[in-house]
């Protein structure tokens, strides 16, 4: 962050989201630049490997919402925020409340390795762990946290309530969680506390997790995450292999594919029962391109 300002690198739509929890909503894309992992196979490669430095513009929030405004032209009402990793950046919270000002509501998408106090103001959070193939490493600490923190309900809230016994209030996590590093041993349970009836919690922001899958080990490591996470929305994604295939009749056929086998894997998997496979639908619809 330079002043007020962010480092973007795309601003597009309106398009379709096409992943996760609010997949087939009309929105606007913000991407920011600069991540702190470096996925193998990582689709939007340009924000962090050096290849879209010419591309960054710095943008006050004003500017970005002028570059909405002309883009967009009053036929939307949803702007998604990714990357890269927006949650790198700390004073996002400005742009998130001038876009709200506007009536907008905002979606995120990040991996869950950093929090910022502005994930409050979230309206559809999609933390999106990586698995092995991605060879980066989940820090359970961190995500742990996160998840804790965005099911917390804010102090006067809890005062008002009746059940529970005082003093477990703010207690989301199983004390062994708290001890935790290693991936499996530990639930945060997601319990009734915290949650309103349509999935939001307290301060509004609705959470998800999304866990892209290449193969069994990736699938291993999403059975993992969804059961330490258990009640938090969870979504499984088939990994797109080839980010630098041009030929889209190819990659449909690929993508076809590799959606036809995470469904058959998860069909019968048992502990993966309340879950949502879902596919990349922007890349069956426009393939690999940027900007869609
Ligand atoms: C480009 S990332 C940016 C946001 C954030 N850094 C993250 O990874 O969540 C947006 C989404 O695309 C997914 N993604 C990236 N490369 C992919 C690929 N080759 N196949 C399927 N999903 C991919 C990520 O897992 C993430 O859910
Ligand atoms: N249409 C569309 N949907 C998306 N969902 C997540 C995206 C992303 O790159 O973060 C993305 C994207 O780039 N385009
Ligand atoms: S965390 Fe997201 S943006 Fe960063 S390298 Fe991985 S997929 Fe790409
Ligand atoms: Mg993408």
């Amino acid at each position: 962050m330079k002043g007020d300002r962010f480092p973007v690198l795309e601003i597009f739509g309106p398009t379709i989201q096409g992943e996760g929890m609010v997949i087939g909503r009309k929105t606007m894309f913000i991407r920011t630049a600069g991540c702190d992992y470096s996925c193998s196979w990582c689709d939007s490669a340009f924000t962090w490997d050096g290849s879209g430095k010419e591309d960054i513009r710095w943008m006050a929030p004003e500017k970005i919402l002028e570059e909405l405004d002309r883009l967009g032209a009053g036929t939307f009402d949803h702007v998604t925020l990714s990357g890269g990793n927006p949650a790198l950046l700390g004073g996002l919270g400005k742009l998130i409340d001038s876009l709200h000002a506007r009536g907008w509501s905002v979606a995120l998408e990040t991996q869950g390795s950093r929090w910022q106090d502005w994930f409050a103001a979230i309206d559809d959070l999609t933390l999106s762990p990586k698995p092995p193939s991605s060879g980066m490493e989940t820090d359970w600490r961190v995500l742990d946290a996160i998840v804790g923190k965005l099911r917390e309900v804010p102090l006067s809230e809890e005062r008002h309530r009746k059940d529970g016994p005082a003093g477990e209030e703010h207690s989301f996590r199983k004390p062994a969680a708290r001890q935790g590093g290693t991936a499996g041993e530990n639930t945060v349970a997601a319990g009734s506390r915290g949650r309103l009836p349509d999935g939001r919690n307290a301060r509004g922001t609705s959470v998800s997790l999304k866990v892209v899958v290449m193969d069994d080990a990736d699938l291993a490591y999403a059975r993992t995450v969804h059961l330490r996470y258990p009640g938090v929305p969870f979504f499984l994604q088939p990994g797109n292999p080839d980010v630098a295939e041009e030929d889209q009749g190819r990659l449909l056929h690929g993508l076809l594919g590799r959606y036809e086998w995470l469904v058959g894997c998860v069909m019968e998997d048992r502990s993966m029962r309340n879950v949502r496979v879902l596919p990349q639908l922007h890349t069956w619809l426009w393939g690999n391109r940027r900007g869609v």
